[in-house]
């Protein structure tokens, strides 16, 4: 589906779903609001759905897999070699992402949506690697729109598949460059205050980093009204891979689980291109990256898991699955008060 269409397509959550599935907690014979955000995110996702059954289906895992040009200017720990490696160890369950995904019994979808060499994952590469931002735009117009469409298309599909619900995940080495430059500019904030080391930068490779981010965002000037512009001139591929899931998830009444700092970045810039999409996302952790409680903030979401995770891939966003599943169970199969018999749960006042 195009970009346009989706965007047009996308409402509200169904609110008459929420309050239906918010009685039905409150029925339950257990003390109001005892399961917390357990509660809340299973009303969320009926609004999302329009269905208080929580039929979620089969669950998966969306890992958009592409290089960074701005990896030439010495801002990651690794080399760009490394993408390749860990998004074909994905399939082979090798990497971290997929060995929990089999943990938690949910499926694993790699897509090569711009990594710098062939691979043997989900080929929908846009470009072999974006342009170094340092330097020049790191992809045009035509290959933002089009790796946003990636993701969209990726959800369609699985949609059809029998997925119900999809966490979104990255790899791509650099990608804490470029989403600390799409924070800096969303959030109006200093680079220095949203700029963390990604995967085990030295300090000498962070002071690089942040004055090349500057550098980057005074050469392009990337017009913060405009999610597009600013995805092209300093972004990736992956971020807007992510974007366009989010959009996806939206359009199509599919919740879509927020990962960690990258994949936040990739949320605010689908709220930015429509503001109806922040209704169809869980957040899942709070990164350890410096701007991912900014973004949270932004997005007016609260994650559930505080765990001082910092690696990416989906690997905070999958690890909602078993917390989802408890709650379900409780909202499904516990009995009410009516049927124990008992008088409703008053708070003391
Ligand atoms: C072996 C390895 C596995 C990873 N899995 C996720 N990331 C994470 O680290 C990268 C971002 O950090 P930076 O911007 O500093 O490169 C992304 O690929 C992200 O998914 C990894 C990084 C490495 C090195
Ligand atoms: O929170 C993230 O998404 C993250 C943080 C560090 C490295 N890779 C990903």
């Amino acid at each position: 589906m195009k970009l346009k269409q989706v965007i047009e397509m996308i409402q509200p959550a169904d609110e008459k779903s929420m309050q239906l599935c918010r009685r039905r907690w409150d029925s339950i014979a257990k003390p109001l609001h005892s399961l917390g955000k357990m509660e809340d995110m299973l009303i969320k996702i009926a609004g999302m759905t329009k269905d208080t059954t929580m039929h979620l289906g089969k669950k998966a895992l969306i890992v958009m897999c592409a290089d960074n040009g701005v990896v030439e200017e010495g801002v990651t720990q690794s080399g760009q070699e490394v993408t390749a490696i860990v998004s074909e160890n994905f399939w082979k369950t090798k990497a971290t992402a997929s060995i929990m995904c089999k943990t938690v019994g949910a499926d694993i979808f790699p897509v090569d949506i711009g990594i710098a060499v062939d691979t043997n994952i989900i080929n929908k590469k846009v470009a072999y690697g974006t342009k170094n931002m340092a330097k020049e735009p790191a992809m045009t117009k035509e290959e933002a729109i089009r790796a946003i469409e990636v993701g969209i298309d990726m959800v369609e599909t699985l949609k059809e598949k029998g997925y119900g619900i999809i966490a979104t995940g990255e790899m791509g080495i650099g990608n804490t460059t470029t989403s600390s430059a799409i924070a800096a500019i969303l959030l109006d904030k200093k680079v220095e205050e949203v700029t963390g080391r990604g995967a085990g930068l030295s300090s000498e490779g962070l002071g690089r980093k942040i004055t090349c981010i500057q550098k980057a965002i005074q050469l392009h000037a990337p017009d913060k009204e405009d999610a597009i512009d600013v995805i092209r001139k300093v972004g990736g591929l992956d971020i807007a891979g992510m974007t366009g899931v989010f959009l996806g998830g939206a359009a199509l009444g599919t919740p879509i689980i927020i990962d960690g700092f990258i994949s936040a970045v990739s949320a605010l810039l689908a709220v930015k291109l429509c503001p109806h999409t922040k209704d169809y996302m869980l957040a899942s952790h709070i990164s350890n990256e410096p701007a991912a409680v900014m973004l949270l903030k932004e997005l007016g979401l609260e994650a559930s898991l505080v765990c001082d995770m910092c690696l990416g891939e989906g690997t905070g966003a999958i690890s909602l699955y078993p917390i989802l599943d408890i709650a379900n169970a409780v909202y499904e199969g516990m009995a009410t008060f009516d049927a124990v018999n008992i008088e409703k749960y008053q708070p003391l006042r």
